[in-house]
């Protein structure tokens, strides 16, 4: 089996002349149109921009969901994607590297706080026990410990979030990619989530990038990058 190839280390996400279209003909949609984007550890990056502007692909194209139609992508050093997919094992890249958090928080309604939690590590293949353990630190580590045993419908929206992100982190991942992550919140709750973000950024060394149209977060993100129509808008 030939090495994967390796990208210089500098980056976590490393994005260069990504262009991605949807349909073709006059149904063609130009989602991104030759996207440059860097992101490092430590860092906490907003995409902003107007609906339909391409924020969602974007975050897709680095969470190797959507595959781009031209460029280079690469996560945590390796090269993902140059003009075409080069790792075959994308799911087992998703987990190993990459945690998603979504607007809402997508919990199992009928598995309590610690097995949403230990579940992405099942699937990791980590023992029981093992995951266990390590998804109660995590809720710990999120302020969330108390309601451990609590099932998702008995938490509070910002708990609920909460629980959320601590699953995005059981394994690990450096780099997170955060959909809408405060949309549902009210500002005090928000405040506490970007705070949460912070520290998981300094404390892990991860990189983090939300897309948020949300107005009261602006000021705790390192840096905004914005999209229009595909591009970024300086
Ligand atoms: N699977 C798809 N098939 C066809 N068109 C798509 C698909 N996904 C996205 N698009 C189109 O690509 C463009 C960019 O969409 P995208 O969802 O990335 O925008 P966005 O900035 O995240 O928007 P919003 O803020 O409304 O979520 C839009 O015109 C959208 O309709």
């Amino acid at each position: 089996m030939s090495p994967q190839p390796t990208a210089p280390a500098a980056a976590l996400v490393e994005i260069r002349g990504v262009s991605k279209h949807f349909g073709e003909g006059e149904a063609r949609v130009d989602a991104l149109r030759d996207v440059a984007f860097r992101v490092r550890a430590g860092e906490v990056v907003g995409l902003l921009g107007p609906s339909g502007s391409g924020k969602s692909t974007l975050l897709n194209v680095i969470g190797c969901i959507v595959e781009p139609n031209e460029g280079y992508v690469a996560l945590d050093g390796e090269v993902v994607y140059d003009h075409r997919w080069l790792r075959k094992d994308l799911r087992h890249l998703r987990l190993e590297k990459i945690g998603f958090i979504f607007q809402t928080h997508n919990l199992l309604p009928f598995l309590n706080c610690i097995d949403n939690v230990a579940l992405v590590l099942h699937l990791a293949r980590v023992p029981r026990s093992e995951a266990r353990q390590r998804a109660v630190e995590l809720l710990e580590y999120l302020q969330v410990g108390h309601r451990k045993n609590a099932m998702p419908a008995q938490l509070s929206g910002g708990e609920a979030q909460r629980v959320a992100i601590a699953r995005a982190l059981a394994n690990r991942p450096r780099i997170i990619l955060a959909d809408e992550p405060t949309a549902a919140l009210d500002s005090e709750r928000a405040g506490i989530v970007m705070d949460l973000l912070h520290k998981l950024a300094v404390e892990q060394q991860a990189a983090i990038i939300a897309v948020t149209h949300d107005e009261k977060i602006l000021g705790r993100l390192d840096r905004v990058v914005r999209l229009r129509d595909g591009k970024i808008s300086l």
